[in-house]
Parts: C-alpha cells; structure tokens; sequence
C-alpha cells in the first residue's frame, strides 16, 4: 500500500495552539489528542486538504504561515507522511465537530497530553518554528 499522505495544522493564536481528541471508539489512536487534519483526497492539493479538513473538521478558516518537513511513520496498520502547516486563525470559533473536544494549550502544557507516535519526531521542536512565545 503506498504511504497515506496526512495534512495537520497547528493553528497558532494569543500563545496558545489548538489540539483536538480522536473519539474513543476503539479505531485507530482512539483517545489521543492530535493536531486537527487528515488524509489528503486524490487530485487535493495539500493547501487544499488542510482547508477542507480545518473546516470539515472545526469549522475555520485559516490562514498559513509555514510548513514544517513532512515526517514519515510506520504504524502496524500503514504507513503515514505528516505534512505540518503552521497557520493562524483567521475566522470562526472552533467547533468539535470530528473530535471529542478541542483545548488552546501553551507548549509548556503540550508534554501532558498524548500524541500519537508519529508526532514525536518534530513535536519536542516544535517552539523553533512558531511565530511568537507560546510557554
Ligand atoms: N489529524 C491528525 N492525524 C494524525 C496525527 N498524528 C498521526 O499520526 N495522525 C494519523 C492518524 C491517522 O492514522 C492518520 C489520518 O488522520 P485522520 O484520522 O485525522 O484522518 P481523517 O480526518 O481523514 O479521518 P477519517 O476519514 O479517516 O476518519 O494520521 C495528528 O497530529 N493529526
Ligand atoms: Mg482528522
């Protein structure tokens, strides 16, 4: 099977970044918290992808900012290429629409809560590429 290719956006406002948590219902990561986004469609740009997915998904708009170097894991199930874009919110009030709920935390506060795998490669350098102090 050819890698999934996975938009994310960690979308930046007042210091804070907003995480949402996957749904307990036993599939996939079930229970973690993430960075809201997900698969990339056939003929979708990326930009595109995380447009549709940050609406679908919360119901915003963003606006980016920059990317971060796609990252690749190998879960049991099939292997997934992140693709991290840094964006600020540029209209609407998060909605948990796809999630469980949705928190605005600082990356002092980010260490306490679970993220899959995949995410531990940049998730510890993250601050090197965020636009203002976020502790
Ligand atoms: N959204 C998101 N997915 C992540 C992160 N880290 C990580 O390993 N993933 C994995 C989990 C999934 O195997 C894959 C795709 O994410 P997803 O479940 O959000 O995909 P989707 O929104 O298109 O949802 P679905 O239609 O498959 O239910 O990426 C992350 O930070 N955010
Ligand atoms: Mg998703």
């Amino acid at each position: 099977m050819p890698p999934v290719q996975v938009v994310i956006g960690i979308v930046v406002e007042r210091g804070r970044v907003l995480i949402t948590r996957r749904h307990d219902d036993g599939r996939h990561l079930a229970g973690f918290w993430e960075f809201p986004g997900g698969k990339v469609e056939p003929g979708e740009s990326l930009e595109d992808a995380l447009r549709r997915e940050l609406a679908e998904e919360l119901d915003i708009k963003v606006s980016v900012r920059s990317t971060l170097q796609a990252s690749t894991h190998d879960y049991p199930s099939a292997t997934v290429v992140l693709h991290p874009f840094i964006c600020d919110l540029s209209a609407g009030d998060p909605k948990p629409l796809a999630s469980q709920e949705f928190r605005w935390v600082t990356l002092t506060e980010l260490p306490d809560y679970q993220f899959p795998p995949a995410n531990a490669a940049w998730l510890k350098s993250l601050a090197d590429h965020l636009p203002q102090a976020t502790t």
